[in-house]
């Protein structure tokens, strides 16, 4: 189906995303897991999706794996180019805001105790791809809950790159995912291992990761 925006006459302030958040909460209470398309609306994705492409490489990484002294570049793992999101334009401060209020909408919800939000741009091209893997190790990080919030406004089977959640160790078929503008992906990051199979054109996509409060008096722990 083709992405439907919707009127440009509706601002974000007129949503009401409670019925969004609600189904969130309940998808990943019931499954770990929310599999949701069309979640992000039209304007918001729209706006994501040309801000960060128009930025044409500029402020962007070689994605890496691991925090901290442990992080390194392993184009064998994942070969995706990242750009973090902060508040220094209004687009990347929206987006913050917008994950600022479903965290607030989760913990009351959920009681997951979430404190603090990491997220950034994805850019993979034809051939990268982010082999299997969890977001968290139990224990080592304070990251608890995914989301991967996807900004391609045509995709289909043909343009591989789906997103494969697999259920535990044994799984080997998963559930694949089409990164379809506005689809929305939350998990459990140290539950779900999951991939991104090979992208055979430009894909798009924001990752996020909610965070535990592991601050200790002595230490300050930032985002990243
Ligand atoms: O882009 C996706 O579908 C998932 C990306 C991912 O797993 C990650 O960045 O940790
Ligand atoms: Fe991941």
């Amino acid at each position: 189906m083709q992405y439907q925006p919707i009127p440009s006459c509706t601002t974000v302030a007129d949503i009401d995303f409670t019925p969004l958040f609600d189904q969130i909460a309940v998808d990943l209470e019931t499954h770990g897991v929310a599999v949701i398309p069309e979640a992000l609306p039209a304007t918001m994705a729209l706006e994501l999706y040309h801000y960060y492409r128009q930025l044409n490489g500029e402020l962007f990484d070689e994605a890496g794996i691991g925090r901290k002294q442990h992080f390194h570049h392993n184009e064998k793992v994942r070969s995706d180019k990242v750009c973090w999101i902060d508040g220094t334009s209004a687009t990347g401060e929206r987006w913050l805001t917008w994950l600022e209020m479903l965290k607030v909408h989760l913990n009351r919800r959920l009681f997951l105790g979430l404190f603090s939000v990491e997220s950034h741009f994805a850019h993979y091209q034809k051939g990268d791809f982010y082999k299997r893997h969890v977001d968290a190790f139990r224990g080592e990080s304070n990251r608890v809950l995914s989301l991967v919030t996807y900004l391609n406004p045509q995709w289909s089977e043909t343009d591989g790159g789906q997103l494969v959640i697999y259920h535990d160790k044994s799984d080997r078929a998963g559930t694949k995912i089409l990164p379809r503008m506005g689809t929305m992906v939350l998990f459990l990051s140290e539950v779900f291992e999951h991939e991104v199979l090979p992208a055979q054109k430009d894909r798009y996509s924001i990752a996020s990761w909610f965070r535990l409060n592991t601050t200790r008096s002595d230490r300050a722990d930032p985002p990243r």
